[in-house]
């Protein structure tokens, strides 16, 4: 990764690259994503099986799509009390933060006679997608916490996720204790495309949910993304992305730490430092070399550092938030002295860190709000998964006659110049009964 200089023809080059960068996605794979979500649609659980077993579980057998009941007793014996320490701290601060989210129904009488209002209700089902990369081994379980804690909060009555199992076909204990934890109905071992479309069609093992959350690699993104419309999504969140802004008064290594803590999720994560003192640039640089040497995940940060990292050298702070507003990064760090004070001057992020406390991973498990967040610049429209990605909204609408016939001569003039007659009659057959 180099320092570069901004504004400059080279960082426009490398932040146009980093833009164009996207989802990630070639033709080729969503053709087949595509085929593989037809596949699961016409054959049900013999295609999940054949998926799970090519990619992820060579060994799976038959019926052991879902995770059985006996399993997660093995599970909670298997996990140390420094973990469910952990647990149960992330999942009450995860829990107290999205219940402030709820939404009541609630009605109103604007006008003489008429009600009108708004129904709150939970979706009668939904899915949570659980990372877990090739043979489960970046077992993501604060990602079973931020699924499965707001559709709880949100009242749905079934909870389903899925997430691919470890080469002997067996799923992360961690996982399944997080899963039981939080109430999961069902936990499947399926993960990737074929993961998503079973919960999107139901299949003989997998009930069919309404709404589909949770992040995931490009192929998980993908599914969610050709299956939306006819399920719900929560939004595009891929592969992770962090750009921290700083002042350059914080320890280098601190900044460096944050950029590896997202680059070592997924070759195609990014991370990006903007700052406007050139000689602490060159102190990261410096210390992301050090500190990736040891890095058990080294070959995936250096992988993302190299296609989509960047070290941005600017004038002012103001043109850092300027870079970042045009990125809209999943993570924003402010790494610099008072950091609340240009809070204003942030128009696109997921989530924002603020001071030298407050590292990215705060946020990841344990601080509260939802890790789920719009990437690929989706953060200009999107925001983090919540409770309001489990419910819908219902409009409640009533008349008495006399605000009936207030408000009638109206609707039929309306409904003439868009040429539907029969609109009108529905109206015009209460005014002539009087
Ligand atoms: N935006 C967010 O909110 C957020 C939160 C957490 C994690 N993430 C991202 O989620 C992702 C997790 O990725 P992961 O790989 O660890 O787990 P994952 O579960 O998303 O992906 C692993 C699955 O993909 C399958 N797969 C691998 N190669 C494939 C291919 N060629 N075709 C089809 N399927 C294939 C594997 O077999 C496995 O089932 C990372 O990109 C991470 O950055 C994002
Ligand atoms: N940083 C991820 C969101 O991009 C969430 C996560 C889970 N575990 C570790 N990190
Ligand atoms: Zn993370």
């Amino acid at each position: 990764m180099e320092m570069l200089k901004y504004p400059s023809a080279e960082a426009e080059a490398r932040l146009q690259a980093i833009v164009a960068r996207g989802l990630g996605e070639t033709e080729e794979m969503t053709a087949q994503v595509a085929r593989i979500l037809e596949d699961v649609r016409t054959r049900g659980d013999e295609a999940v099986l054949e998926y799970t077993r090519r990619f992820d579980a060579p060994d799976l057998s038959a019926h052991a799509l879902c995770v059985t009941e006996v399993e997660i007793d093995a599970a909670e014996k298997m996990v140390n009390p420094a973990f469910m320490k952990a647990l149960d701290r992330a999942v009450e601060q995860i829990a107290s933060f999205h219940r402030r989210q709820v939404q009541n129904s609630w009605i109103d009488t604007p006008r003489d006679g008429v009600m009108l209002g708004q129904l709150v209700k939970p979706v009668d089902a939904a899915g949570v997608y659980v990372p877990g990369a090739t043979g489960g081994m970046t077992p993501l379980v604060s990602s079973v916490l931020m699924g499965g804690i707001p559709a709880r909060i949100a009242g749905v009555k079934k909870v389903i996720m899925t997430t691919p199992p470890m080469a002997d076909g067996s799923v992360n204990p961690h996982l399944l204790v997080a899963a039981r934890k939080v109430g999961m109905d069902a936990v499947i071992r399926a993960g990737s495309a074929w993961g998503i479309a079973a919960m999107a069609w139901g299949t003989e093992q997998v009930p069919r949910v309404d709404v589909i959350v949770g992040p995931g690699n490009i192929w998980v993104t993908l599914a969610k993304k050709l299956v939306s419309g006819m399920v719900g999504i929560d939004m595009i969140a891929g592969p992770s992305e962090i750009l921290v802004i700083s002042d350059g008064k914080a320890p280098a290594a601190y900044a460096a730490a944050d950029l590896l803590s997202q680059a070592e999720h997924d070759t195609m994560a990014s991370a990006i430092l903007v700052t406007t003192d050139a000689a602490f640039a060159k102190e990261v640089l410096a210390e992301l070399e050090k500190q990736l040497a040891n890095l058990p995940r080294k070959d995936t940060a250096e992988a993302s550092l190299r296609d989509f990292g960047a070290i941005l050298v600017v004038d002012t702070l103001e043109q850092a938030f300027d870079v970042s507003n045009r990125l809209a990064p999943e993570h924003l760090e402010l790494l610099m002295e008072d950091p609340l004070s240009w809070i204003g001057k942030v128009r696109n992020a997921g989530a924002i860190f603020c001071g030298t406390h407050t590292p990215e991973p705060m946020g990841d498990y344990i601080a509260g709000p939802n890790h789920v967040l719009p990437t690929a610049g989706t953060a200009r429209f999107a925001s983090a998964l919540g409770v309001d990605h489990f419910v819908k909204k219902s409009s409640l609408i009533s008349y008495t006659r006399d605000a009936f016939m207030k408000e009638a001569e109206d609707v039929m003039h309306l409904a003439g110049i868009e040429g539907l007659e029969a609109h009108a009659h529905s109206v015009r057959v209460r005014l002539e009964k009087g």
